[in-house]
């Protein structure tokens, strides 16, 4: 029986048909993603409905993950592998700690459970409750969101509160979007599988989902953090429209440097303005791709 990486295939919780990189021991096939140039792996477990983490390695008897209930776990392990590849092929970094950290992720979770969340070690995805939520894995910028909270608390270390831990939420979405830019919504692919159109949250139009996207429109609240999810919106309409100007190419570069150089656990959305400035002249100088990130934030009301 040989023994090793392989490559495997399954259904996603769209029923799209992906090929996956897989390994096998002893008759059976894991996934367990060993071809990436770094010293630590992709893997994927379940937590089998349950609570207790990491739960065991997700299994298929035949490298064919294509039953209903793997759906989760092959867009878990699929898309962890493109952010992977996106994070390393765009920024040279290697890993969320850029130094090879296995990416690991668990799937259902719990029961019906609608949400997903990184937990400090790795990530965990529900799998909804098929009104408000499929799986939540099924979204490659969901899982894009999560792999860059654990980017951001190896490099910025923004604070999960008010202003810094808003900006540690939308540096999270508006890496979904660099991930998945075939659109500025969030979560759009598993939010209400019943309704089309709709998605958790917009960067062009963050009040189209109960966000604001002005600084005058600030919510100030105790919940989640100081409304972290709430006030993204406001960095989030800044980053929409310094993507507008200056493309994408420019603006991944212009964010990846001010994450991993210039932002700090307590900076603030002023601060954010000022790192993304910087980072701007460093890479463009200060003619019109700078003007265009100044004007963003201005336009958010932030100074
Ligand atoms: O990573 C995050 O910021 C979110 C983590 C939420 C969480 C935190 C701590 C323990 C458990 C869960 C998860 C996501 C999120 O934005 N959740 C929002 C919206 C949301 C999803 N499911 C919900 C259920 C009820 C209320 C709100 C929600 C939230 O938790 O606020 C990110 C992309 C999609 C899900
Ligand atoms: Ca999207
Ligand atoms: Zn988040």
């Amino acid at each position: 029986v040989t023994e090793g990486a392989t490559t495997g295939y399954g259904y996603g919780v769209l029923g799209d048909y992906k090929s996956l990189k897989t390994y096998s021991a002893n008759g059976t096939y894991y996934l367990y993603d060993t071809t990436k140039p770094m010293s630590g792996v992709i893997e994927t477990r379940t937590a089998n409905y349950g609570s207790s983490l990491p739960g065991s390695y997700s299994v298929d008897s035949n490298n064919a993950f294509t039953s209903t209930s793997q759906g989760a776990d092959v867009d878990a392990h699929y898309y962890a592998g493109t952010v992977y590849d996106y994070y390393y092929n765009t920024h040279g970094r290697n890993s969320y700690d850029n130094n090879g950290a296995t990416i690991r992720s668990t799937v259902h979770y719990g029961s019906n459970y609608n949400n997903a969340f990184w937990n400090g070690a790795q990530m965990v995805y529900g799998d909804g409750d098929g009104s408000t939520f499929d799986p939540l894995s099924g979204a490659q910028d969901v899982v894009a969101h999560e792999i860059t909270h654990a980017v951001i608390e190896r490099t910025a270390g923004l604070r999960y509160q008010d202003q810094s831990g808003a900006l540690n939420e939308s540096m999270a979405d508006v890496f979904g979007y660099f991930v998945e830019p075939e659109d500025f919504l969030l979560g759009e692919d598993v939010y209400t599988p019943n309704k089309s159109g709709d998605a958790l949250r917009s960067l062009s139009n963050p009040d189209a989902y109960g966000q604001p996207s002005h600084m005058d429109d600030y919510y100030y609240t105790s919940s989640d953090n100081g409304g972290v999810h709430t006030n993204s919106g406001i960095p989030n309409k800044a980053a929409y429209l310094t993507i507008q100007s200056i493309g994408k190419t420019k603006a991944e570069k212009i964010y990846y440097r001010a994450m991993s150089v210039y932002l700090t656990p307590t900076s603030n959305f002023s601060a954010a303005r000022s790192a993304l400035l910087q980072a701007t002249s460093d890479l463009y100088g200060t003619g019109s791709t700078y003007n265009s990130v100044a004007s963003a934030w201005s336009q958010v009301g932030v100074n």
